[in-house]
């Protein structure tokens, strides 16, 4: 990861704890976590279900104390100083509460009355999050992912820096998760910092800059998503018509290939545009070549899997 000062970074942990006291015993849900997102671009905050990405953010916004550790947001500490920098802060915590019966419009009219936003934040707001044609619906009659939207609408009234969004696709079907995915995307792209915490490594690879990857409270990985995969040493599937004359071929261009039926398995520190250019040199022609979903799936669970979740310390 290239160096990154500490008045670039938007949030900060340092040694970030958080424990649940039971009778059954103390659950560490947070556990020295220093996690340092940059600004800018969509950053994920990646782990298992209950590997503590709900209570860090919580803990960030003011919503749970931490045990012990320190937490910054733009270089100011919280929750000393959360009023100061709330006001460039946009979250999705869980569904805000709408009137069912307006329309989500009229939902997002009154919001930015309440809190003091220009009435045209409304609509590009609206359009940001894609609602536009449907705007003025009944918030009853939405999809769970038109809810969604509107909930991140509703943060973009106050024209955030930053918008903490947790578990956004949860529940969504394919299509709902896509619209929210380029809603995400779109809003990196725009110079909003993004934390997307999910625990879907795909979801990160598709939308993120960078991510951190959490098990057990603790952090595993954190860096841009394309060298934390570089790391993972991904593996590419190949199809060509004719694969055992394909094999000599990337074998001497550095790579081991070896036949899985008709499909190649790839693997080699070289990009995968090399592997395209060796085979085209001897006239293969590739119909197929996609990084192996497994493979890097099993880097995430590789990292996750001696992680004993949500246990009892
Ligand atoms: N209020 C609470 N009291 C006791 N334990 C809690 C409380 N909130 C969270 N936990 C525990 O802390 C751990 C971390 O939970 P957390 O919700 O932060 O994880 P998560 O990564 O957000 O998971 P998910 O994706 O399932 O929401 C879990 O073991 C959870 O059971």
């Amino acid at each position: 990861m290239t160096a990154t000062t500490t008045a670039d970074l938007v949030i900060e942990t340092k040694g970030l704890r958080k424990e649940f006291k039971s009778r059954q015993g103390t659950r560490v849900a947070v556990d020295d976590l220093d996690l340092a997102v940059p600004r800018g671009g969509v950053h994920g905050f990646l782990g298992p279900n209950g590997s503590g990405k709900t209570t860090t953010i919580r803990m960030l916004l003011g919503l749970a104390r931490a045990t012990s550790g320190e937490m910054s947001l733009f270089d100011q500490r919280v929750p000393q100083c959360l009023s100061e920098v709330m006001g460039r802060v946009g979250a999705v915590v869980e569904m805000p509460k709408f009137l069912p019966n307006f329309s989500g419009r009229q939902n997002l009219t009154i919001l930015a009355r309440t809190i003091g936003a220009p009435a045209d934040r409304v609509a590009a707001a609206v359009e940001t999050v894609g609602l536009t044609g449907r705007d003025g619906d009944r918030f009853k009659s939405y999809s769970l992912g038109m809810k969604q939207r509107l909930a991140i609408a509703a943060t973009l009234l106050k024209d955030p820096a930053l918008l903490i969004l947790d578990e956004p696709t949860n529940g969504l079907d394919p299509a709902g998760i896509r619209e929210i995915r380029e809603t995400i995307r779109a809003l990196g792209e725009s110079g909003v910092t993004v934390l997307l915490s999910s625990h879907i490594l795909a979801e990160v690879q598709q939308v993120c800059d960078s991510a951190t990857i959490i098990g057990n409270g603790r952090m595993l990985a954190s860096g841009r998503v394309e060298d934390l995969l570089a790391t993972s040493g991904t593996t590419y599937l190949v199809r060509v018509a004719d694969a055992a004359a394909a094999v000599p071929v990337l074998e001497r261009g550095g790579f081991s290939a070896t036949l899985d039926g008709e499909i190649l398995r790839v693997e080699g520190s070289s990009p995968p545009t090399e592997i395209s250019r060796l085979l085209a040199e001897e006239q293969i022609w590739l119909s197929e070549l996609t990084p192996s979903r497994q493979d890097l799936e099993s880097f995430f669970l590789e990292l996750t899997t001696d992680q004993t979740l949500g246990g009892e310390r």
